[in-house]
């Protein structure tokens, strides 16, 4: 009798009833789970099967970074657009690559919301300007809004000459000044926009600072692991991805990160704390460009910064020292990585499209001979009056945009002109990459053509066919900037050097992260152009130095 008992009650038998059991609870919870409304809402949306227990999911399981990217843009050529993806009724979504679909989020303001994979960004930059909602958004907004007003900018743009200036000056010294030299886009822009964002926008000077390649390597760190969470539903709660032991490991990989930017801002408390800086961001008058400039300590000129208006709005109780971290660390990520992103696709393409480069130079050369015979520089004035650089650059981001992908939480229900609804709970993925190239708004998508940029096609377009920057209430905070920073760079180099390739389009592999990368080498070969070439210093009092040739 007891040997019976035992053959029934086996080591594998009770495991196996179990496992039946929780398959069976499972199965029950699945079906009663799609009876609800948003399921039948989803499914009017096509899309890859939804299967029992695992819904789409099958989808992008085991897949790396790089083939996430490629899965993307194949379900959206086949199924002709946006497309439904389902989990069960706490997590489904839309991935949405037509402007139509998209308009929802860009324009009034309701479903301003991040989505829930914003969450998995706290433990990097917390609930600052990027990720936070409601009333801490939009105090942070009235904050940080000033310190990007076009007289601070045009303050900045003497530390985007010098940076460029110090890159050109290492692309020299390894061509000797006559060979091309070839130059790692990824790591060079990279460097530069770091070394800009800390000193523009948290005044301190990186090379007074440990820990900047760190920096840098983590962030790329830390953006596979932030994919990999994304794309594996089941470690979307936390204590599945304690239980795993992401946890601990985001964290380590987090730690030099914080000790980095902890460190900018140490420095940069101690002179405010001194009383050696002030905020300008709140002068009413214009600021004149000596008026970026604080006596320090060493008696060294120091700039304003925007961390100076966070102190500052410390000092009046309207933020913590666990805010200004928090700002600190979106600035720090979000306006170096992209910025970057752009100026590695722009030259890239530049190397691509020498008949555009050629006219680009042109451009840029006839406006700086004109200027020669005043103070010899491009102003921002300058840099934003040249219309075929405009569309170029327009063209560069449309294509290759460096945030290619945001995510918004629909929390209020969307019906749209056809009839169809996106319903309330939905995560809506806008893919902008894919956005760019429907080809109802750009036709032959894939071609480079910054024509397409003139007002009178523009015009045509629906307003949110192209938004690289985003658009409506939670546009980005930093368009201004990025666009004096990329048009200073682009403009000085370009005068400078002809572009010339190295990487071709077709061998570019893609992968899907926080700003637009690829898993491939991203090289151009910088070529001096000759001394008869008519070119001078493109940026005037902060580059003769170097541009004296
Ligand atoms: C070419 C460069 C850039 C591109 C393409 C870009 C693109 C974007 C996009 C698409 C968003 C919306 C993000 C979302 O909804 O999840 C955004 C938001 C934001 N960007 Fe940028 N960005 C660039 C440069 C910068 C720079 C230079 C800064 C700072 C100096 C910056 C700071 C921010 C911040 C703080 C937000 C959040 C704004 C809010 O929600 O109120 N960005 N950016």
């Amino acid at each position: 009798m007891a040997s019976e008992w035992s053959a029934v009650f086996s080591p594998v038998l009770i495991p196996a009833i179990l496992i039946a059991l929780a398959l069976l609870l499972w199965i029950v919870w699945d079906v009663l789970d799609k009876r609800c409304a948003t399921y039948a809402a989803i499914l009017q949306f096509p899309g890859p099967p939804v299967w029992p227990l695992i819904g789409t999911m099958y989808n992008t399981r085991g897949l790396d970074a790089a083939k996430t990217f490629e899965a993307f843009r194949y379900w959206t050529n086949l199924y002709g657009g946006s497309y439904r993806m389902w989990f069960n009724s706490r997590l489904f979504g839309i991935n949405i690559t037509q402007c139509e679909l998209a308009e929802p989020f860009f324009s009034g303001g309701r479903n301003t919301d991040k989505s829930l994979l914003y969450r998995f960004l706290h433990p990097f930059v917390g609930v600052g300007l990027l990720n936070s909602a409601g009333s801490k958004w939009l105090q942070r907004r009235r904050i940080l809004t000033p310190t990007f007003h076009f007289n601070i900018l045009n303050g900045f743009h003497r530390a985007f000459c010098e940076e460029t200036e110090k890159l050109a000056a290492r692309i020299d010294t390894r061509g000797k000044g006559t060979t091309a030299v070839e130059v790692d886009l990824p790591a060079a822009m990279s460097q530069l926009t770091l070394n800009t964002i800390c000193e523009t926008s948290m005044g301190v000077k990186l090379d007074t600072l440990d820990g900047a390649v760190e920096y840098r390597e983590g962030i790329y760190k830390a953006g596979e692991m932030l994919l990999n969470r994304a794309v594996r539903p089941w470690l979307y709660v936390d204590w599945t991805y304690r239980l795993f032991g992401y946890m601990r490991q985001f964290q380590r990989l987090l730690k030099p990160l914080h000790i980095f930017t902890s460190a900018i801002i140490t420095q940069r408390r101690e002179l405010f704390a001194q009383g050696k800086l002030n905020d300008l961001s709140t002068t009413e008058e214009p600021i004149d460009d000596d008026q970026y400039l604080y006596g320090g300590s060493s008696g060294a000129k120091k700039r304003y910064a925007m961390l100076d208006t966070l102190l500052a709005a410390e000092m009046r109780g309207l933020i913590d020292a666990d805010g200004i971290r928090e700002e600190v660390d979106t600035f720090t990520f979000e306006g170096h990585d992209t910025t970057g992103s752009a100026l590695v696709f722009i030259f890239l393409t530049l190397s691509w499209e020498p008949a555009i480069q050629e006219r680009l130079y042109q451009e840029l050369h006839e406006l700086h001979t004109e200027r020669s015979t005043g103070d010899g520089h491009l102003s921002p004035n300058d840099l934003s009056s040249l219309k075929f650089f405009d569309r170029v650059v327009k063209e560069c981001f449309r294509l290759w945009p460096p945030v290619a992908f945001i995510s918004r939480q629909v929390t209020d229900e969307i019906v749209l002109p056809d009839g169809r609804s996106i319903p309330r709970g939905a995560i809506a993925n806008l893919h902008i990459f894919d956005l760019h190239r429907d080809p109802q708004q750009f036709p032959d998508p894939d071609r480079f053509d910054p024509d397409r940029f003139l007002p009178e096609v523009a015009e045509k377009r629906n307003p949110y066919a192209y938004v690289p920057f985003s658009a409506g209430q939670r546009n980005c905070i930093g368009q201004k900037y990025a666009l004096l920073e990329i048009k200073t760079v682009v403009a000085y180099l370009v005068l400078r050097y002809r572009v010339l390739p190295v990487t071709k389009r077709t061998e570019i592999r893609f992968i899907a992260d926080l700003v637009l990368r690829a898993s491939t080498p991203l090289k151009v070969r910088f070529e001096k152009r000759s001394v008869s070439e008519p070119h001078r210093s493109t940026t005037g009092s902060c580059t003769r130095s170097v541009l004296s040739y």
